[in-house]
């Protein structure tokens, strides 16, 4: 399918897991009708809150969205959901749901938020999740896509291998900090779509945080670097067309991805001139 309707859903989870996940099949059921066909939720979209909090994948809240994968015969991206890893530390991971209800494809964090923000909070995430260590892609009917999470959006080098290996649409849930977001949020994502002239598909968390407030503004960003959607600051559905022939348009136009001097790329061919 080469034009169609994707939603972004904006949440404001908190810590009582069954009260966000009734949230979450109210606003499925708004994108299902507004005729999306990919559905797609930021990080932690089941819980945020101070208690160590893990599911087994399949498991309760997976199986639930696969439910609604069914019932309105979509693709759910699950943003993310904390995936017990039997070490005390779980991983931080994103599920993708197909329209059979299938879990076709699982992506775990890899970048962990281990921060200090002048006049802000200070995270380690490394001290309670386990990071991932493979980069994930998966085909579809719908294009090409590309996993990632939050703090993962500071790694040009991990976008850059998804569109190498043929991503046209990256997501990046997130739950970002107010204190980063308000200068970071919004020129990350755009730069990360106009680098590798793919769509970037953002859903974020609003609303207090137990340690911090979140930005919000979730996005939607085309291959030219255009928002082409973006949320008020409450729990909402946005949508916005995908068009990949509008994609491969632009990297006709602008081919950075196939202008690349990797023969050049080392950091031993850097002259240092002390
Ligand atoms: O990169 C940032 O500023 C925020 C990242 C973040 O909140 C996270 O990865 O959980």
């Amino acid at each position: 399918m080469r034009k169609f309707i994707i939603a972004a859903l904006q949440l404001n989870s908190n810590d009582n897991k069954k009260q966000n996940l009734r949230n979450v099949i109210t606003l499925i059921e708004e994108a299902a009708e507004r005729k999306a066909k990919i559905v797609a939720m930021p990080e932690n979209m089941n819980y945020v809150g101070v208690e160590k909090e893990s599911e087994t994948i399949p498991g309760y809240t997976t199986n639930l969205l696969a439910e609604q994968a069914v019932k309105y015969n979509i693709y759910i991206h699950c943003g993310s959901i904390s995936e017990d890893s039997k070490t005390g530390r779980p991983y931080n991971t994103t599920v993708f749901i197909n329209p059979k209800g299938e879990i076709i494809c699982k992506y775990r964090k890899l970048h962990m938020f281990d921060v200090d923000i002048k006049e802000g909070p200070s995270f380690r995430e490394s001290d309670n999740k386990t990071p991932g260590s493979e980069i994930v892609t998966i085909e579809t009917e719908y294009g090409n896509l590309g996993f990632s999470i939050c703090y993962d959006i500071r790694f040009p080098e991990m976008y850059r291998i998804m569109a190498l290996n043929g991503a046209q649409i990256i997501f990046a849930p997130a739950c970002f900090l107010m204190n980063t977001g308000k200068d970071h949020w919004e020129p990350l994502l755009r730069a990360r779509a106009i680098e590798n002239t793919c769509y970037i598909v953002a859903p974020a968390q609003i609303g207090i945080k137990p340690s911090y407030q979140a930005y919000g503004k979730t996005l939607i960003v085309d291959p030219w670097g255009n928002v082409i959607a973006k949320a008020m600051d409450k729990p909402c559905v946005v949508t916005s067309e995908i068009d990949l022939d509008y994609l491969e348009n632009i990297r006709k136009q602008v081919p950075s991805l196939k202008n690349r001097r990797s023969d050049i790329y080392d950091l031993k061919k850097v002259i240092k001139n002390n």
